[in-house]
């Protein structure tokens, strides 16, 4: 039987009865505890028949369709008492004149939850509680189902309400726009009247109608002594409470008692307080059934069957859910590229885990690959990588930058860009315009996915670096969709991201999936608010670039609380790794760089026909080692310039790797400890030269005057061996070597001879000089700056440097633990990690 049909033929049955009633408006002081009439039995049993099919019909989606028959109490009769029995859900609300600082009306409220949750199939009422005027109070013989998780505590302060309408009106938005009808009712109580904008958000809801799945009580209404209307309720019954202690119920909306709006004729009394066994009893099974439900977990974002999917089409994961619905996003033709966003500390980072660890168990290494860049300080990726405590990797991961510099990710999008290039001469070759077309017989090629955390950094700068990143962001935005390479960028702030020199649009176009964690919403649309109010993980989910009508609100588990989880899939993933496999390249931006444990350093042997110079490791994806070949053009000597003191650990790296690659004797050592701070590292040098049997000269700033004085002097049969000048603090020899002899030659004439002719004759210069006008100075001025052609550039100022090299489009900020490598020769200009001594590492302040 419909819910209709049996309101109307309740209120045939009241109308009947009206004649009877009318006269008991003026008996009531009189009136007994209603008998059991005949009449009233006959209604209880059709609505407990009404009450039995509703229950036989288990399905939330109808369950809500149409409003439930709800009992507030007894009407009172003559002839006896029957139940007052009025519609509630499915479009229809309640409102009472007092609010439940009255005794009858908080006891009504609490029965009302109750009933409605008892009722209902559990799960599918949400209860939303505000109770401002009595601070949460009239709630408080409810918290058995407040500690069983039922029901939330009320709000009670302006904030807690304006954040449940929030939540109210979210839901209602998408219930309606859902295509399976209702799944969940949302009560939502409110013990007394909220004020001003809250009053006219809640009054909004109940004209939301049947599909928004939104039930009002509303405690208070009409606010008595308010000097203006009230704003009208939609589709309610309202109920008035006289002073003897009786209700006199108004017409229910589409349902009325009486053909001329006056309401039900009878005075009803209340129901009063719920059975405390009966709460307890329910609090019992719905907290079960929320145990349940919340203990979704890092495992349920996870396949049954690991790497048993294919990438062809896309890519999925299980990122949340919604409700008791997993909630899946992909990576493919309509959502290519996800933009992340929310506040520092809202589980951003777990989120991106989730999504990863998801994947990864979904799909094999054949048909997914993993770039991960980080750029904050933190340990966002060092769990896919291996670790001194656990040697595990997660083996779709390429390449993971953790406090990555600009620089690295720029290289990072390159090699993206190079595969993306590859990808499309492939599928031009096959005659095919998508990788899904592409011949999957042999080797498939594995969609990429880039996860890009805090990227706004890549644009801090507004210079070359800059420039570059916002090109290749938008080259693969664009681009990535049909060669399966897919973006992932995340960032706690939009702002300023603005001004990506007018690409905004062309960029973020390109990410139609948003995903808006708390403080986030601004990779939601402007109007879209919805990301402010949640809670630490939970999600705005929308696959339409963020207008408001496409949220879904996703609930996502806490992998950091679930680490022996994660540990264990990251080693079973790890387990099942083709033979062969590689670790991902590793950048660790705060990692120093030592030579001894270069591979090419470790590789040297001697006899090469050029020697290489190893100055550091490039900031590259596969961090190759910094090296200048000294072949015999004019000019192939080596400065490293700067105060930091790194610039004598360099040139140490430099010299033992030279030495490395020469038979003891077949290369000669000239070392000058020029500077007090050079003098442990240059002293070092020299006891390991010697230790390796190369001969050793070391030498003053006299000495070093003399020796350039032989090595300018064109040898007539070349000199003895290969030369190495080695020149720990140049600047330091510059009063000598600036003196002119009887001849009016002075060193430094001698030096500049040296740098053009040596080269020739295996006569190479490595020098540290603490300041780059003092090199200049010594090679003659700028104009001579390709006879010093390597240089190793320290905490020199960008603007200086620029000028020197005149590079005008050079973006290097001096910081420690890194170097600019510029290669005149070949126009190579590359940040580098500069090889510092194990013992003498960067201080924090120079470099
Ligand atoms: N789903 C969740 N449930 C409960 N707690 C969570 C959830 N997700 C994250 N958290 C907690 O929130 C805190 C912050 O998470 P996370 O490190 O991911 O934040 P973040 O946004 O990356 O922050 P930051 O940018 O500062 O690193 C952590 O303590 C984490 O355990």
């Amino acid at each position: 039987m419909g819910l209709a049909a049996t309101f109307g033929r309740a209120v045939a049955a009241h109308r009947q009865a009206r004649a009877h009633l009318d006269a008991a408006r003026h008996g009531l002081a009189q009136l007994q505890p209603p008998p059991d009439s005949g009449e009233t039995a006959d209604i209880v049993a059709r609505l407990r028949r009404v009450g039995e099919a509703v229950s036989a019909e288990p399905e939330p989606a109808r369950f809500f369709a149409g409003p439930l028959p709800v009992r507030l109490g007894v009407a009172s009769t003559v002839d006896g008492g029957f139940p007052a029995v009025v519609p509630l859900s499915g479009g229809t609300h309640l409102a009472i004149d007092a609010d439940a600082r009255d005794g009858r009306v908080a006891a009504l409220l609490r029965t009302l939850v109750v009933r409605l949750l008892a009722a209902a199939p559990a799960g599918s009422v949400r209860v939303s509680a505000l109770d401002n005027a009595a601070l949460g109070a009239t709630f408080l013989p409810l918290r058995v189902l407040v500690e069983a998780g039922a029901i939330p505590p009320p709000a009670t302060t302006e904030a807690e309400i304006a954040a449940a309408l929030d939540a109210a009106e979210r839901h209602a938005r998408a219930a309606q726009q859902a295509t399976t009808g209702t799944p969940e009712l949302l009560l939502l109580v409110a013990a007394s009247l909220p004020e001003g904008r809250a009053l006219g958000r809640l009054a909004a809801l109940t004209h939301a109608g049947p599909t928004a799945g939104v039930c009002v009580i509303a405690a208070g209404y009409p606010p008595r002594g308010a000097g203006h209307a009230p704003p009208p309720l939609g589709g309610t019954t309202h109920v008035r409470l006289d002073p003897q202690g009786y209700a006199w119920i108004g017409d229910p909306p589409g349902h009325p008692f009486s053909s001329d709006g006056t309401g039900l004729a009878a005075p009803v009394r209340l129901d009063g307080e719920p059975p405390a066994g009966a709460v307890a009893a329910l609090a019992d099974r719905l907290g079960e059934v929320y145990r349940r439900e919340s203990s979704f977990g890092f495992t349920d974002l996870l396949p049954s069957r690991p790497w048993a999917e294919s990438s062809g089409n896309g890519l999925r994961a299980v990122v949340g859910r919604s409700g008791r619905e997993p909630v899946i996003c992909a990576f493919d033709d309509q959502t290519p590229h996800w933009l992340v966003g929310g506040r520092t500390g809202a589980g951003k980072t777990v989120f991106l885990l989730d999504v990863l660890y998801g994947l990864a168990a979904r799909y094999s290494p054949d048909e997914l690959a993993l770039y991960l860049l980080d750029f904050k300080e933190g340990v966002s990726f060092t769990e896919f990588v291996p670790t001194g405590r656990d040697p595990s990797w997660i083996p779709h991961a390429r390449a993971v930058g953790i406090e990555s510099d600009r620089e690295y990710g720029v290289a990072v999008l390159r090699e993206l860009r190079r595969e993306l290039n590859r990808r499309a001469s492939a599928l031009k070759r096959h005659g095919v315009t998508k990788l899904a077309d592409l011949p999957r017989d042999g080797k498939p090629v594995p969609r990429i996915v880039a996860v890009i955390d805090e990227f706004h950094v890549l644009f801090a700068g507004n210079d070359a670096v800059a420039r570059e990143a916002v090109s290749l962001l938008e080259e693969l935005a664009r681009k990535g969709r049909s060669y399966g390479i897919h973006l992932v960028l995340a960032s706690q702030s939009m702002t300023g991201i603005e001004a990506l020199y007018g690409k905004t649009d062309s960029i973020f176009g390109q990410f139609p999936l948003r995903v808006a964690l708390p403080g986030g919403g601004g990779v939601l649309d402007a109007l879209n608010e919805a990301a402010g109010p949640l809670p630490v993980g939970s999600a705005i989910v929308n696959p339409s670039a963020g207008l408001a009508a496409a949220n879904t609100v996703v609930q996502f588990p806490d992998a950091h609380a679930s680490a022996a989880d994660v540990a264990q899939l990251r080693h079973e993933l790890w387990q099942a790794r083709k033979p062969g496999s590689r670790p991902p390249a590793v950048f660790k931006g705060y990692e120093s760089a030592h030579v001894e444990d270069d591979p090419t350093y470790r590789g040297l042997v001697p006899g090469g026909r050029r020697p290489l110079a190893l100055v550091g490791r490039t900031v590259d994806v596969d961090l190759t080692s910094a090296l200048f070949p000294l072949d015999a053009t004019p000019g192939r000597h080596l400065a490293v310039v700067g105060t930091s003191p790194v610039g004598a650990s360099v040139l140490h790296a430099a010299t033992v790797s030279l030495a490395r690659q020469h038979t003891p004797g077949s290369a000669r050592f000239l070392v000058a400890p020029l500077v007090a701070v050079a003098d442990e590292i240059a002293e070092e040098t020299i006891a390991e030269l010697t230790a390796a049997g190369h001969p050793v000269d070391r030498l003053d700033a006299a000495g070093l005057r003399d020796e350039l004085r032989k090595l300018a002097a064109q040898p007539a049969d070349g000199p003895p061996a290969r030369t190495f000048l080695i020149g720990y603090g140049m600047d330091g020899a510059s009063g000598i070597l600036g003196a002119r002899d009887e001849n009016f030659k002075s060193g430094l004439d001698d030096l500049q001879a040296m740098l053009r002719q040596g080269p020739a004759y295996g006569v190479h210069l490595l020098g540290w000089w603490r300041g780059l006008r003092r090199l200049s100075d010594d090679i003659g001025g700028s104009s001579n700056r390709d006879d010093v052609a390597c240089l190793v550039a320290l905490n020199v100022p960008g603007s200086e440097l620029s000028m020197y090299l005149g590079l005008h489009d050079l973006a290097y900020t001096p910081r420690a633990n890194r170097a600019l490598l510029v290669d005149r020769h070949d126009q190579r200009v590359r940040l580098i990690v500069p090889f510092v001594r194990a013992g003498y590492e960067h201080d924090e302040e120079g470099n």
